[in-house]
């Protein structure tokens, strides 16, 4: 059947498997206070929410109060300039992207993402694996003056692809792209395969385990 859908994508733990790289960087910025280690899997909560929040939750978590005083924007900073130069060094995207991807443009699909990350960064990052061209619209978390979970976010997203919002689906791995999407009055797919909590799945509109599972199941919500 030939879509005239949009399926909007997030990007990290959607698209891209970035773990690796943040939770590096966040070591490093630990190092640089001093301060020991913090594993792979509690970085991987704190990501989906944008850098900013990322900061705030790492000095919630490290610093509960205040005793270091870990400055917020400076940490963003540091955290910016130690990733944007390594943001492809050990991040891969997950299994079947590709195929997914191209499988949606050939039944007809427009395609666009929707990522908290700064717009530079993500654009950096779908250059690297040769992506670009594939998606009509990028919106990223500093390219609006709102960022997901504001629906504004992914409206500007979908009105950039030349989209609407009843014939798109979002999907993506954490709360803030399933709450964009339901106030946008878009459709939403839970990203399993990501950094979410199963219980997510509930909120979203329909769930897929594996990134070859999006091209079915976003069909069946758009009907
Ligand atoms: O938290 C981030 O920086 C980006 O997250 P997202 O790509 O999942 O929106
Ligand atoms: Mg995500």
């Amino acid at each position: 059947m030939t879509q005239s859908g949009l399926a909007v994508f997030d990007m990290d733990g959607t698209l891209l498997d970035s773990l690796p790289d943040i939770a590096d960087c966040v070591r490093e910025i630990l190092a640089s206070h001093g301060l020991p280690p913090v594993s792979d899997a509690v970085v991987r909560g704190m990501i989906g929410n944008g850098v900013q929040a990322l900061v705030e939750t790492l000095i919630r978590t490290v610093d509960p109060h205040g005793q270091i005083g870990i400055n917020p924007d400076e940490t963003v900073q540091q955290f910016l300039r130690l990733y944007m130069p390594r943001a492809t060094r050990l991040s891969c995207l997950f299994p079947g992207t590709e195929d997914a991807l191209e499988t949606l443009r050939a039944q007809g699909w427009q395609l666009a993402v929707c990522t908290n990350k700064p717009e530079a960064a993500a654009r950096q990052i779908l250059d690297h694996f040769g992506l670009t061209s594939l998606f009509a619209s990028i919106g990223g978390g500093d390219s609006f003056p709102v960022r997901k979970p504001n629906p504004a976010h992914l409206l500007g997203t979908i009105e950039l692809a030349g989209g609407h919002p009843a014939s798109t689906v979002m999907i993506g791995d954490m709360m803030p792209d399933l709450l964009a999407a339901k106030g946008a009055s878009a459709r939403s797919l839970f990203a399993a395969w990501g950094y979410g909590n199963p219980a997510f799945a509930k909120e979203a509109n329909g769930s897929a385990a594996r990134m070859a599972e999006v091209p079915e199941k976003a069909a069946a919500l758009l009907g």
